[in-house]
C-alpha cells in the first residue's frame, strides 16, 4: 500500500491558546486511523482564527510539505473571527462544492445549525483540503455519515469520495477500511 502524507490543521481560539485541551487533532488522527489503511504520515498543525495564519499553513502543508490531503476543522461559522474557509478559498486552484454541500446534508442529520457551516473543499495542486466543524464530533459524523444501529450506511459520509478525487488528483491509492468508511470508485475508473 501507498503511503499517504496527511496535514491536519485544528483552528481555534481556544484551544491553541489553551484556555481548552484540542481535541480537534486527536478526533481526526483518532477517525483517519480506523478508516485508512494505508502507512500514514501526519502532519499537525493546532493555530488560531486568523486569516493568514491559516493561508501560510496550508500553503506549508500543500507546497512544502506535499500532502495530499489536508483537513481542517473549525473556524467554518458565521462568526466575525470564523474565517477558515475563506482562507481556504485564497488558496484554492479549484473549488469542489460537492464537499461542503454533501457535509451540509449529513450535518442536518444530526444538527438543525448544520446550514451554518461554510465549509469548503478545494484542490490545490496535488492536494485535497477539507474543511470539517469545529465541534469534535462533527468530524465523524462528516466524515463517516449517518449510520443505522447495524452500521449500515444511510447518509454517505464525505470520505467515500476522497479517495477517488485524490487518484484523480494524482496522489496515492488511498485504501478503506469499508465498515468506516467504504471507499467508492467506479468500474473502469
Ligand atoms: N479544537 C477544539 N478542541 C476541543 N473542543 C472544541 C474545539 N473546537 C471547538 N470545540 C468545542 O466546540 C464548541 C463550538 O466550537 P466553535 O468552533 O464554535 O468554537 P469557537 O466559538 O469558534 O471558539 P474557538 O475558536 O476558541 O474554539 C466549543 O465551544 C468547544 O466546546
Ligand atoms: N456535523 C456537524 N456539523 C455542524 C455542527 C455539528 O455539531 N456537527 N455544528 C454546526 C454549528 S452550530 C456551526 S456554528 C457550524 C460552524 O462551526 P465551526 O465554526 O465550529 O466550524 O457548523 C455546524 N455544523
Amino acid at each position: 500500500m501507498q503511503h499517504i502524507k496527511i496535514g491536519l490543521v485544528s483552528v481555534s481560539d481556544r484551544a491553541s491558546t489553551g484556555v481548552y485541551e484540542d481535541k480537534g487533532l486527536p478526533s481526526l488522527r483518532e477517525w483517519l486511523d480506523e478508516a485508512v489503511l494505508n502507512p500514514k504520515e501526519y502532519i499537525e498543525r493546532l493555530i488560531p482564527d486568523e486569516q493568514d495564519l491559516i493561508e501560510k499553513t496550508l500553503l506549508e502543508l500543500v507546497d512544502e510539505q506535499q500532502c495530499s490531503l489536508v483537513l481542517t476543522t473549525g473556524g467554518t461559522g458565521p462568526y466575525p473571527r470564523d474565517v477558515t474557509p475563506d482562507a481556504t478559498l485564497a488558496v484554492a486552484d479549484r473549488l469542489m462544492p460537492g464537499f461542503g454541500e454533501q457535509m451540509r446534508q449529513v450535518s442536518l442529520h444530526f444538527v438543525p445549525t448544520a446550514i451554518l457551516s461554510r465549509q469548503v473543499g478545494v484542490i490545490r495542486k496535488n492536494s485535497l483540503i477539507l474543511n470539517l466543524p469545529g465541534r469534535p464530533n462533527a468530524i465523524r459524523e462528516t466524515l463517516g455519515g449517518v449510520k443505522d444501529e447495524q452500521g449500515k450506511t444511510l447518509v454517505h459520509g464525505v470520505f467515500a469520495a476522497v479517495p477517488l478525487c485524490i487518484d484523480a488528483i494524482g496522489g496515492p491509492f488511498i485504501e478503506t477500511d469499508a465498515e468506516v468508511a467504504k471507499a467508492f470508485r467506479p468500474k473502469n475508473s
